[in-house]
């Protein structure tokens, strides 16, 4: 299982989630969100991230201008996706930039079936996304919200690997290991304050997951 931590603002947070051996550090680029961090803010914490763990730069419905002058100034390596962009933006947008990236795919169990996941997803594979992340749908809120969504619209046959997302922890994550899931993240469930990891917390999610 492959672990993704998200929405770092702390450098000490980020030496130990890179001790504790997660594959990727997730970093918000999304001012509403009380995780955002600045240019200058990631700039600092990236230079932290050894080779090997890979920084994930989380957007939402940014500009075309704004994600190129991102590139430019914080070596990340994969887009996260995590708006109302289509396939098409998400693709021009990732050619621009040259990275590749997923696309947080919000799950809503009112609207969604299956199929309907299962086509969301061929439509961004069509496009050239590397993986896709399954979140919960909330009405006003793009993500970071520490809901769940009902897993039994988890696709088996998935065009894309799934990363899992929406409201994971240390108690509920190893529920997930039967799962045809690729990887998981977590942003809420290891912190004590918004964008304040908590080192015992990352340590038991990390454990429930056998890494
Ligand atoms: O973390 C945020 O503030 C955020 C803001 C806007 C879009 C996504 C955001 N976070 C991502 O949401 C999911 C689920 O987070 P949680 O574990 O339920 O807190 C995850 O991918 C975060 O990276």
């Amino acid at each position: 299982m492959h672990v993704k931590f998200c929405g770092f603002t702390q450098l000490d947070d980020v030496n130990t989630a890179v001790q504790l051996g997660a594959d990727a550090v997730g970093l918000v680029f999304y001012p509403p969100s009380p995780r955002a961090v600045t240019v200058s803010q990631a700039k600092a914490l990236v230079k932290r991230i050894p080779a090997f763990v890979s920084v994930v730069a989380l957007v939402v419905n940014m500009a075309d201008n704004e994600l190129v002058e991102l590139a430019h100034q914080v070596p990340f390596d994969i887009i996260q996706f995590h708006g109302d962009e289509t396939p098409e933006q998400c693709q021009q947008l990732a050619y621009a930039v040259n990275k590749r990236w997923m696309k947080a795919l919000r799950i809503n169990a009112e609207t969604d079936t299956l199929e309907s996941v299962n086509n969301r997803i061929d439509r961004f594979a069509a496009a050239g996304a590397s993986s896709i992340l399954l979140d919960a749908y909330h009405p006003h809120k793009y993500g970071g919200t520490g809901a769940r969504f009902d897993w039994s619209l988890i696709p088996k046959d998935s065009s894309l690997p799934i990363i899992l997302a929406g409201g994971l922890n240390a108690d509920n994550v190893a529920d997930l290991l039967d799962m045809p899931i690729y990887g998981v993240d977590v942003s809420g469930g290891i912190e004590y304050d918004k964008g304040k990891k908590d080192a015992a917390k990352m340590r038991a999610f990390m454990k429930a997951v056998g890494k």
